[in-house]
């Protein structure tokens, strides 16, 4: 893999005198109802009310039970779905509210996505799969800058070839290629290494790394594996739509260890009353403001 560029760009620190928000994301009390209504019975709280702050240049992952809304949490921070009720900022602009189109056009220019299944266009070339945000956005297309940041991912002799011509890992970096392409400060990934195996795991893994500490950006990774989620510098586990805890520097054993303490937890009722009951102080905002990074790894390692 190509050793990533550290000098300017976009993709690089701010120019001086914009100063980088501290921080990237904000939720408050983001509430998150599907289905029912409550008088069928059928309705299930998939967030409920989660409040957190994550500082610019983090990598956090998310990690909780199957159902206990870390996918919920992940689309209501990006955009991708509206609260029932809260409060989202993304780099200190409030998301929330606004028309459909105005969301659209904030997440184009803020956020960028990386999910399991890649999402690539089959009959789109690796470059063209990368500019498509940005044509999307009716936005000026810089084939320049689209080719450097295929180069950071190792792909700079890939430009013309076909998805189905790369492998799973080839793939996923072709979509964090094109989650950079608009510059967001924040990237949401959902389970990006869960299709691919462990040395290509480790190769978008490592990417994602360098996002954060070479570039700035800030991530935030849906995952269900103690490995990945030992690249991020801190772990927010989610328990039946709540925070519940907080782990920073994580190690996979730790990681490991606390996950199954969730789960012992769980009461795992995924249909719970509906009524808003108070958030317990271990609940709310673990501030990992302060958390130590993460002991770096080589690059891809
Ligand atoms: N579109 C939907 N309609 C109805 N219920 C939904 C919908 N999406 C999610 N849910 C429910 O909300 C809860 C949280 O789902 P979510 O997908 O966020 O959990 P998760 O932690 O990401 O799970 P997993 O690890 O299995 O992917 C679950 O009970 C799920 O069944």
């Amino acid at each position: 893999m190509t050793t990533p560029a550290t000098h300017r760009t976009a993709t690089g620190p701010r120019p001086a005198g914009t100063p980088h928000p501290a921080e990237a994301l904000r939720l408050v009390k983001v509430s998150k109802v599907y289905g029912g209504g409550g008088a069928d019975g059928n309705a299930v709280t998939a967030l409920d009310g989660v409040t957190l702050s994550l500082p610019a240049g983090s990598f956090t992952a998310v990690m909780g039970p199957s159902g206990s809304g870390k996918s919920t949490l992940l689309q209501c921070a990006a955009g991708l779905e509206r609260p029932d009720h809260g409060l989202v900022m993304v780099d200190g602009a409030e998301m929330t509210g606004g028309t459909e189109a105005e969301l659209t056009k904030f997440r184009r220019r803020r956020i960028g996505f990386v999910f399991q299944e890649y999402n690539l266009m089959p009959t789109l070339t690796v470059e063209e799969n990368t500019t498509l945000p940005l044509k999307l956005a009716g936005r000026r297309v810089n084939r320049a800058r689209a080719r450097e940041i295929l180069a950071q991912v190792g792909l700079g002799d890939r430009l013309r070839h076909l998805p189905e011509q790369l492998s799973g890992g080839q793939r996923q970096r072709v979509a964090i290629a094109r989650a950079l392409v608009a510059e967001p400060n924040v990237i949401f990934a959902d389970e990006p290494t869960g299709a691919l195996d462990m040395r290509s795991a480790r190769e978008v893994l490592g990417l994602l790394q360098q996002m954060v500490r070479a570039f700035g950006r800030t991530v935030v990774m849906v995952t269900h594996d103690p490995v990945a989620a030992s690249y991020a510098d801190a772990v927010q586990f989610l328990a039946d739509g709540r925070l519940a805890g907080a782990l920073a520097s994580p190690s996979v054993d730790a990681v490991a260890e606390r996950l199954a303490h969730l789960g012992d937890a769980l009461e795992a009722p995924d249909r719970r009353p509906l009524d808003p009951r108070p958030t317990s102080p271990a609940a709310t905002a673990p501030d990992t403001t302060d958390a130590p990074a993460a002991p770096a790894r080589p690059f891809g390692a």
